[in-house]
């Protein structure tokens, strides 16, 4: 070590010793002086025993602290979170407020903004919950299995203290009031937001098939509570009675009242299974929240998976028509199914289409592959490529099919396609070109998000031309009003040529467009492979009068499913087959539709002989009508530019051009 170190460590030594020695020197003295005053040495006690006393205050306080940390666990449930609600729920049943020596409460009756619904038998008698008492600030004690647990409530949430050395305790306690929670009567309150992640969510989305199931699933619940007094009205029949709930009858035998508003924010509670879900209804999306009560993913699944099974076992006796909302599938209206054999056509016709429909659904599994020799020229880039297998060059056939059911108005063209997706349990996707917002990007995403197995329908494909119109404002040199070209909708002819071709076109899906005026359409949109059968519907023959009389006054020996509910049972003496004959002669054939013949028929629902009396002067009638209306309707077109065709289902216009009420 060198000599400078040695002697400057020696110097720092020499310093400090020297600064002990005065400190001391100086305390010395300091204690000196303070003890030869008198008051000094009372001054200097005093000093010493307040700082023993805080001392041992500072001890006394954080020993039992320290000790504590190893006898006692606290567990803090702050108000927003659902662990608060399972707890307070649990003490709540224990009675831990209702044994308190303390007179002040704060009280929770959960849920009085809402209104109940009243049939719920859960509830208390007047049909609300019954208030549920809290202590404030005071801490009270609660026993549970054998151990006192000390619980605070304050304005933060709830406090629990527990004395045991197992933290494992408090998990027993909150699985055991969970389970309480989740297995009670009495609804749970509603979730705005579920931060704590112990609820599982799934959000449905409208325009999609399963926002379709859950909706309908919803008001299929027993007891489902609605947070206000709001009701949605459904009517789907005129004359049909009302019903509180009508979850036995299918939807269209009754009117309801269901308390399902889809109005922005709403809520619903319900049981389901051995769990409380609660469902927000979200309009303008329009979107479906559900909320399970559960940590348990499975269980979404097992939900989802119950309201689709509902759905498809409802459909069985019906048929869905899904409806376009802006270029998405929205409403579902159902229908209820009508026997394929109802259907009054010319024999043959109806058989074949349902064997052609058949076939095709038959062989979805595409047994047409081929080898397409124009595309593996263009694909194989040499002849020298390596061919891998053959599968990876398999074309397939597009698996679609095309039908047109062209025809006079009322002859039973729309009524084929829902007799059909009845018989073959399908669903039918409409859409009308005509329809507002309906373009060829927006068709184009609809035919894209048709389900295999389902019926697209479009009704008046027509309408996917320009008609030609007299246009009285543009004057030709004679003064007459020329004749110009009207679009009828925002699809173009090339547009919906791309589609029916494209690859997104849905595989699978029977496509029926129909038409009254099979003369306005281009020969590119019904060449096969577009549309591969074309069906003529005519007026009325002969044997379809007496077809469809015989559906209304059935002869003595015919009974059967098919028959009406009104059906007419012909008493003695009455020759229905006579009769029939009769009413077929008395007007002539191909000039009336059924949808005419059918609307004279009501009027005389248990007269046939009536009907076959009254035909011949209805059918002058309205073939005068007739003439009238077309002349009317001729001058008009001179004096007024034409307005967008509506269908049965559109917005535009109202009811069917046959004269009857649309069918959905
Ligand atoms: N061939 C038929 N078989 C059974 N019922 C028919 C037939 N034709 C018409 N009807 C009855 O007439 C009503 C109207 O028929 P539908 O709507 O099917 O006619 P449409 O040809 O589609 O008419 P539009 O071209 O105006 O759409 C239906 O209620 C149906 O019961």
């Amino acid at each position: 070590m060198p000599t400078t170190t040695i002697a400057h460590q020696h110097n720092r030594l020499t310093f400090l010793l020297r600064l002990l020695v005065r400190s001391s020197l100086s305390l010395k003295r300091f204690f000196e002086y303070v003890l030869s005053h008198p008051q000094g040495g009372e001054l200097l006690r005093f000093v010493f025993l307040g700082t023993v006393m805080e001392t041992g205050r500072a001890l006394a306080l954080k020993v039992p602290e320290f000790v504590k940390s190893f006898f006692q666990v606290n567990a803090h449930f702050p108000r927003a979170d659902i662990s608060h609600e399972w707890i307070s729920t649990y003490i709540e049943h224990h009675n831990v407020w209702r044994g308190s020596r303390f007179r002040t409460f704060t009280v929770v009756a959960k849920d009085t903004t809402r209104i109940t619904d009243r049939e719920v038998p859960f509830r208390s008698h007047d049909g609300y919950l019954d208030a549920v008492y809290t202590q404030a600030w005071d801490p009270e004690l609660f026993f549970w299995r054998r151990r006192w647990i000390t619980v605070y409530v304050d304005d933060n949430g709830l406090t629990l203290q527990v004395w045991s050395l197992k933290r494992g305790v408090l998990d027993e306690l909150i699985q055991e009031a969970r389970n309480f929670y989740q297995s009670r009567t009495v609804p749970p309150p509603i979730v705005l937001n579920d931060t704590s992640g112990s609820l599982v969510t799934a959000w449905f989305e409208g325009g999609d098939f399963s926002y379709t199931w859950i909706l309908e699933y919803l008001q299929a619940q027993d007891g489902i509570m609605s947070e206000n007094a709001q009701f949605c009205i459904s009517t789907r029949q005129p004359d049909a009675g009302w019903s509180r709930r009508a979850r036995n009858s299918t939807p269209s035998t009754a009117n309801q009242i269901h308390a399902l508003p889809m109005r922005a924010g709403s809520a619903h509670r319900f049981r389901w299974r051995n769990y409380w879900v609660q469902a927000n209804l979200i309009a303008g999306g329009p979107q479906i929240t559900i909320l399970i009560h559960t940590s348990d993913k499975s269980v979404i699944f097992e939900f989802i998976e119950a309201a689709r099974a509902h759905y498809a076992a409802a459909s069985m006796s019906r048929v869905n028509v899904h409806l376009t909302n802006f270029g998405n599938w929205g409403r579902v209206v159902t229908k209820s199914r009508r026997a394929y054999s109802t259907l009054i056509l010319p024999e043959g016709i109806k058989e074949n289409l349902l064997a052609d429909v058949r076939e095709f659904l038959d062989n979805e599994e595409c047994t047409s592959c081929y080898w397409d020799d124009h595309v593996r020229q263009s694909v194989l880039p040499h002849p020298s490529f390596q061919l891998e297998p053959p599968r990876t060059y398999l074309i397939q056939h597009p698996h679609r099919r095309g039908y047109l059911l062209y025809g006079e108005p009322g002859t039973g063209k729309s009524t084929t396609v829902h007799a059909l997706a009845g018989e073959l349990g399908m669903e039918i996707y409409f859409i009308s070109l005509a329809s507002p917002g309906i373009d060829n990007h927006t068709l184009g995403e609809l035919f894209h998000s048709t389900p295999p197995h389902s019926i697209l329908l479009i009704e008046d494909i027509d309408c996917a031309f320009p008609s030609r119109i007299l246009d009285s404002t543009q004057l030709d040199e004679h003064g007459q009003p020329t004749e110009v070209l009207k679009p009828r909708s925002l699809v173009t002819l090339s547009g919906l040529l791309n589609i029916l071709d494209s690859v997104a076109s849905q595989e699978g899906r029977v496509l029926i467009t129909t038409t009254n005026h099979i003369e306005q359409l281009d020969p590119a949109l019904i060449r096969p492979g577009r549309i591969d059968m074309q069906i003529k519907y005519n007026l009325a023959t002969a044997e379809q009068l007496q077809d469809v009389f015989h559906r209304f006054y059935p002869s003595a020996d015919k009974t059967g499913p098919d028959l009406p509910k009104m059906a007419f049972r012909p008493g003695p003496g009455i020759d229905v087959d006579a009769l029939a004959e009769a009413f077929a002669q008395a007007i002539p054939q191909g000039k009336y539709s059924l949808a005419q013949i059918q609307g004279f028929l009501l009027g005389f629902k248990q007269d046939p002989a009536g009907a076959v009396r009254d035909v011949g002067t209805w059918a002058a009638d309205v073939t005068a009508r007739e003439a009238e209306l077309k002349a009317l309707r001729q001058r008009e077109a001179e004096n007024a530019p034409p307005v967008l065709r509506g269908s049965r289902y559109s917005p535009v216009g109202w009811g069917n051009p046959s004269g009857g009420w649309g069918n959905y």
